[in-house]
């Protein structure tokens, strides 16, 4: 049975203006990306990883090719439109609201998209993740790096949406608590149907991954297991 694709890069080419010339760093890549799949993407440093990812989650338009979210355009839709309702996205900084609890954090986000279920679910997220009540109402910077991405997974949980971009997330996490993430994000993707695409260095958790697509030089050179 094929699955309709949640996401769609088709042809994709992004180039940065160097001191002299454009500097093409993704050169027409083209995948289908499906829900309840969990995607990792290895590559050397500088082989277009993290500019795959920013051009797929709405942060940038790629200079030629589309971007499809179920099959729709996202320029047409809105980068802003398809940022907020559709994508969460973890970064290895967190990206979390430092002087808020992290119960704040997660019902914060979850007004901005207009989720509701307030700071019952988000408790109810963040024990999910084993975060205790105390640990959930004491500032983010108090928690450890562990702790800080369990908050920044729940965020993007309580926003219900259907495409969980990370970039590096276990890159800073101790091996059992990095174990710990690469299992929210199996559970994720084949429990709830989240299309989860990371973003690592680690052929571990790789290893762990649906799928393993492998960036050279701003193409696909290797996709598989
Ligand atoms: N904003 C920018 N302006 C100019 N060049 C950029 C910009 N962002 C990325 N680049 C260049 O694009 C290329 C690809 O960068 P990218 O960050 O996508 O690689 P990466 O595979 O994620 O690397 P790493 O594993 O080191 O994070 C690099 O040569 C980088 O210097």
């Amino acid at each position: 049975m094929t699955v309709a694709p949640i996401l769609e890069l088709d042809s994709v080419s992004h180039a940065f203006q160097g001191p002299r010339r454009k500097v093409w760093v993704l050169k027409n890549v083209t995948y289908a990306f499906e829900p309840g799949t969990f995607y990792t993407i290895l590559g050397p440093s500088g082989s277009g990883k993290t500019t795959m990812l920013s051009l797929a989650s709405g942060l940038d338009s790629p200079v030629d090719g589309r971007v499809l979210y179920r099959g729709e355009d996202v320029r047409g839709m809105g980068l802003a439109r398809y940022r907020n309702r559709h994508v969460a996205t973890i970064f290895q900084s967190y990206n979390l609201l430092t002087y808020m609890s992290a119960v704040r954090n997660v019902t914060t986000a979850m007004e901005i998209t207009g989720v509701k279920g307030g700071k019952t679910r988000a408790m109810e997220l963040l024990e999910r993740l084993g975060l205790d009540e105390q640990e959930a109402k004491a500032p983010v910077l108090e928690l450890s790096g562990g702790q800080q991405q369990r908050v920044a997974i729940a965020r993007a949980l309580a926003c219900d949406v259907d495409i969980l971009f990370a970039d590096e997330p276990t890159g800073n996490l101790d091996g059992d608590t990095a174990q710990e993430m690469v299992e929210v994000f199996r559970e994720l993707a084949h429990e709830q149907g989240t299309c989860v695409i990371v973003v690592t260095h680690s052929q571990e958790v790789a290893r762990q991954s649906d799928q393993v697509l492998t960036l050279t030089k701003g193409k696909i050179a290797r996709r598989g297991r």
